[in-house]
Formats: C-alpha cells, sequence, structure tokens
C-alpha cells in the first residue's frame, strides 16, 4: 500500500482525464519544503481524504492549487487542461470552492450579507436577494436548521460560522470542494448532516477532497485515502480496503506503537485525598445572550480536571474568557485559592498564576506577526520568573522540540504555522510552567492524533503537579477517560454537573448537551 513514484495510482482508469491531476508538484517556504514532488489524481465524484499529521503540507498543497501560493514546480491540470491560478478568484471561476481552517467571513455583517458577498462580480448589497443567496441560504438550512440568516455572524458560534463558510462555497456549483478540516468544529449531528451533503455532491459527480485528522471522517464518506508525511505523499489506498490500523500507521510512520496504540492516552490522574478547592466560581454571569455565561458555580480543587462538556457557542468562550479575566462579569466573582481575581485589574508584576489555551489560538493565542519565540515570551516559559531576554536561543529550540513545534525555528513567524503547530505553540507557553490552574478551550481541536494524546498528557501532568483544570471539550469520549468530574453547560447555564463513573455514558452525556435530542 506504500506509494511509489512509479504507481501512478490514477484514480479513474478511464480515458477521461481526471478533473484534478497533480504532477510532481513543489512549493517551498525559503528553505523549508512544504511540498515535495506531489503526485495523485482525483476523479469527478471522487472524495479524497487527504490525511498527515500536523505541518504535513495538507493546507499548502491546496492553496497551491486554489491560487493562495505560486507553486515552485510540477504541474497541476483540471480536467486535462494545465492551470495555474494566480489568486482564488480566478480558481472559483474555473470552479473550484475551498473552505479554509480560518474563514474570510465579518462577524458585523449577518449570515445572508457574508454569503451574498460570496460571489465574485457582483456587489454584495446587490446580491443580497439574488439566487446564489437564496441558494445558499438554502443549503445551509439543510446544515443548520436553526441559523437565521439575519443574525449578526459574530454571534453564531466558530461551528455554525463554518456552516456559513462551507453553504457559501457548496454552492459555488464548484467542479471540486476543498474542505479543511470542516468538522473539526461541529457537533455530531452537524458533522452527519455535512457528510450526506459531501455524498450527495459525490453522486453530482463533484470531486471533493477533505483534509482531516478524524478517522470517522474517512468512514463517513471517503472513497480514497491519500496520506502526508512532512510535505510528501507516503500513502494511499481505497478508503474500504484500509483499517483504522493501516491509516494510522501510514501517517505516524510505521511504528509498532502507533499500531497497536495510537491514541496511547495517559491514564487518568488519581484525585488527591484531601480535596481543596482551588479554582472557584461563584455566580458567574457574563451577560444575558446565548452565548454568554450566566450564574454559573463552580469548585475546582487542586489536582482535579473538570470537564466542561456541551454545544460550543453554549457560553463557552464567555466562561474561559471570564476566568482568564480577559471579560467583565455582570456578576459573580472568580477565586484563585481563596482570593479574589475577577473584578481587578491584573497585575503585571504577579507572576501569571492561570494558564489559558483558547478556543481558536490563530485568532486568539499568538500574534502572527511575531517570532516563535516572542510569543513564547508573552510569557515567560521559564518558571514564571525569568525574564524573556535571559531565555537563550538554545532554551527556545529546546521548548519548540519538547512541545514537537514544527519547525522549530525561534525567528519564524507564528502565522506562518500550520494550524495544528500554532496549536502546539500555545499550549507550549501556557503549560510550560506551573499554573495555580489550567484553562483549556477545546485543546485538542485540529491536532493529529499524536499531538492530541501529548495535549492530554501535558493536561495530565499539570494535575498531577497540582494545577486545578477546566477544561472544554466535545470530545465526550476523552471527557469519559480523563476528567474527573464533568458539568454539562447548555444556553450559558450548568444543566448537570457529575462524577464520571463507569455508568456514564456517551449518549447520556450527549443527550445533555443537546437537552435530550442527539
Ligand atoms: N505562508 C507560509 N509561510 C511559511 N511557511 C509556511 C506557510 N504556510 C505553511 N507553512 C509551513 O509549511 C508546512 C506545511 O504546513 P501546512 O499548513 O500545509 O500543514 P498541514 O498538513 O495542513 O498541517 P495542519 O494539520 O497542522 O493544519 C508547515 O511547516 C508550515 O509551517
Amino acid at each position: 500500500m506504500q506509494y511509489s513514484p512509479s504507481d501512478s495510482f490514477t484514480a479513474n482508469q478511464a480515458k477521461t482525464p481526471p478533473l484534478v491531476s497533480f504532477s510532481g508538484v513543489l512549493k517551498r517556504f525559503g528553505a523549508l519544503t512544504a511540498c515535495d514532488d506531489i503526485s495523485f489524481d482525483v476523479a469527478a465524484g471522487e472524495v479524497v481524504a487527504l490525511l498527515g499529521e500536523n505541518g504535513a503540507g495538507k493546507s499548502t498543497l491546496m492553496k497551491t492549487l486554489y491560487g493562495v501560493h505560486p507553486p515552485d514546480g510540477g504541474e497541476m491540470r483540471i480536467a486535462g487542461q494545465p492551470i495555474s491560478f494566480a489568486r482564488p478568484a480566478d480558481a472559483m471561476a474555473a470552479g473550484i470552492g475551498m473552505v479554509f481552517q480560518t474563514f474570510s467571513l465579518l462577524p458585523a455583517l449577518t449570515v445572508r450579507d457574508n454569503i451574498a458577498m460570496a460571489w465574485p462580480g457582483t456587489p454584495w448589497h446587490l446580491g443580497r436577494g439574488g439566487r446564489h443567496v437564496a441558494g445558499a441560504l438554502n443549503r445551509l438550512a439543510q446544515l443548520a436548521p436553526g441559523i437565521d440568516a439575519n443574525a449578526r455572524l459574530g454571534t453564531l458560534s466558530t461551528g455554525e460560522q463554518q456552516l456559513v463558510e462551507l453553504a457559501k462555497v457548496l454552492n459555488l456549483d464548484a467542479r471540486l470542494v476543498i474542505l479543511d478540516e470542516p468538522t473539526s468544529v461541529l457537533t455530531p449531528a452537524e458533522a452527519e448532516r455535512l457528510y450526506g451533503l459531501i455524498r450527495a455532491l459525490s453522486n453530482d459527480g463533484v470531486a471533493v477532497v477533505l483534509i482531516t485528522h478524524k478517522l470517522a471522517d474517512v468512514e463517513a464518506c471517503a472513497d480514497r485515502v491519500v496520506v502526508m508525511r512532512r510535505g510528501r505523499v507516503v500513502g494511499h489506498g481505497r478508503a474500504a480496503e484500509m483499517s483504522r490500523g493501516d491509516i494510522v500507521a501510514m501517517m505516524m510512520g510505521d511504528s509498532a506503537s502507533a499500531r497497536s496504540d495510537p491514541r496511547r492516552l495517559p491514564e487518568k490522574p488519581p484525585l488527591p485525598e484531601k480535596l481543596r478547592p482551588q479554582l472557584v466560581l461563584r455566580e458567574v454571569t457574563t451577560g444575558e445572550s446565548p452565548s454568554d455565561a450566566k450564574n454559573i458555580t463552580l469548585s475546582i480543587a487542586r489536582g482535579e480536571i473538570l470537564g466542561i462538556a456541551g454545544v460550543t457557542g453554549n457560553g463557552q468562550s464567555a466562561l474561559a474568557e471570564a476566568v482568564a479575566g480577559i471579560r467583565d462579569l455582570v456578576a459573580g466573582e472568580v477565586l484563585l485559592n481563596g482570593e479574589v481575581i475577577s473584578r481587578r485589574p491584573l497585575d503585571p508584576r504577579q507572576p501569571l498564576r492561570i494558564g489559558y489555551v483558547p478556543e481558536n489560538p490563530r485568532e486568539n493565542g499568538i500574534v502572527s506577526g511575531l517570532s516563535l519565540a516572542a510569543n513564547l515570551a508573552l510569557r515567560s516559559i521559564a518558571g514564571g520568573r525569568q525574564r524573556a531576554r535571559d531565555v537563550t536561543t538554545d532554551q527556545v529550540v529546546q521548548c519548540l522540540k519538547d512541545y514537537d513545534v514544527r519547525p522549530p525555528e525561534p525567528g519564524r513567524a507564528a502565522g506562518t504555522l500550520s494550524g495544528g503547530n500554532v496549536q502546539k505553540l500555545v499550549i507550549a507557553r501556557e503549560t510550560g510552567a506551573p499554573r495555580a490552574a489550567l484553562l483549556m478551550a477545546f485543546p485538542t481541536m485540529g491536532l493529529d492524533i499524536a499531538a492530541t494524546a501529548f495535549v492530554y498528557r501535558r493536561m495530565v501532568e499539570a494535575a498531577r503537579a497540582g494545577s486545578a483544570v477546566l477544561w472544554i471539550s466535545e470530545e465526550l469520549d476523552d471527557l469519559l477517560e480523563l476528567a474527573h468530574r464533568i458539568a454539562v453547560l447548555r444556553a450559558g447555564r450548568i444543566v448537570d454537573e457529575r462524577a464520571v463513573t463507569p455508568d456514564l455514558t456517551r449518549s447520556e452525556l450527549g443527550a445533555l448537551m443537546t437537552g435530550g435530542h442527539s
């Protein structure tokens, strides 16, 4: 099943040329070769899952096709014709649609206006009532029946914003649709609806490239799998003929450990005998909108991991930001070791005692234009006391290596890292020193299997070292595996809270999250 250059692995052996063909495609960023001699085809109506560890080059390859990056070598063809798009608008005109990991939506405008802006050449205010907008809103209604076209985009959850972006692209009448990790911010029910739409597109002859880390996505809708590692295609095969173990081994290299236990989740740390409340929220309220936190009272002990389960957009961000001290409370208070830390400005001389891994770290967790070293120094990487200028380049490189941030180049701008590596950089900074409390909002979103297990190991180590951990997640299996207690957040309120016991099931938790509907 391993790739060899002589293996053309053309999807469709018929005489008509494949819809898309990559042949020896090369893309460099300075000294880094992000895509190295990539060759494969995608047939009309075929769904190809493009897999690989963080930084493997998946997004770069697709952005090179889509006209975001000029290639440095090789050839790309659409329906047999060589192409080289200078910008995405040209790719769109040739029938290619792409949904990125980061969205191109304007939070201040309504859903309808955001969709109207998607059509090149049409002034958006004229397009509002047009056929395209009606079509895309129709798609959106299939994906997410509850979204109001007249709602301001900024009031929607990340998952809902992703669906708006998807509806926009799915309605472009594209021949090829590229989806970059579409399900990482979707609820299970939203993901199921998306799978249905992908299958419908494929039945209509549309080719789909699905960049993903989720094997569930592959099983739900991929015809074929192409695996990249460190800029090269290292394997491929028909999805139906590959087991999960085959795919994981291909992604991670053929190590025996990867094959036997790819997740390698850490053990849940034992709860201390005497529970000493360390992080306490008392009736915390940030506002009255559905995405605000309302009247939240929680107590997390030293060494305890409290999971917050809930569908994104149900107050998680507000809750995390309130505890992190970057959102005002309209009522209530937050205490750390008995001391009120809310309602007072952060004291820059205080060693920062809360580690915070925010949702959407590219937007909220890094300064894109600053170097990796500077981003790490936004908090000191060494024990909370060492000043940034005292940290040597060797220490920064070591820190980047310890957290597997690739490439580990201190001077590189953080904004040029791949999605998963941005997340690892933020986690390095926030868990690199002892913290009294650790807040993590969806910390494994967009991470590959190995990186996910790594993040969980850091979280467990932080708890063992005495942090009170507040962990917001939609990964129900992981919550059940690693949290000591789970609180369920719905419409900004805690609707249930219980210790994790063997009889607590995933479906029970899912039903609590959605108010009884899965
Ligand atoms: N604009 C850029 N400038 C410099 N380097 C870049 C740029 N974009 C990507 N890279 C680098 O190219 C490599 C491949 O990144 P890419 O985003 O394609 O990976 P990926 O497989 O999509 O990863 P992930 O799953 O983490 O999103 C990474 O090392 C990344 O740092």
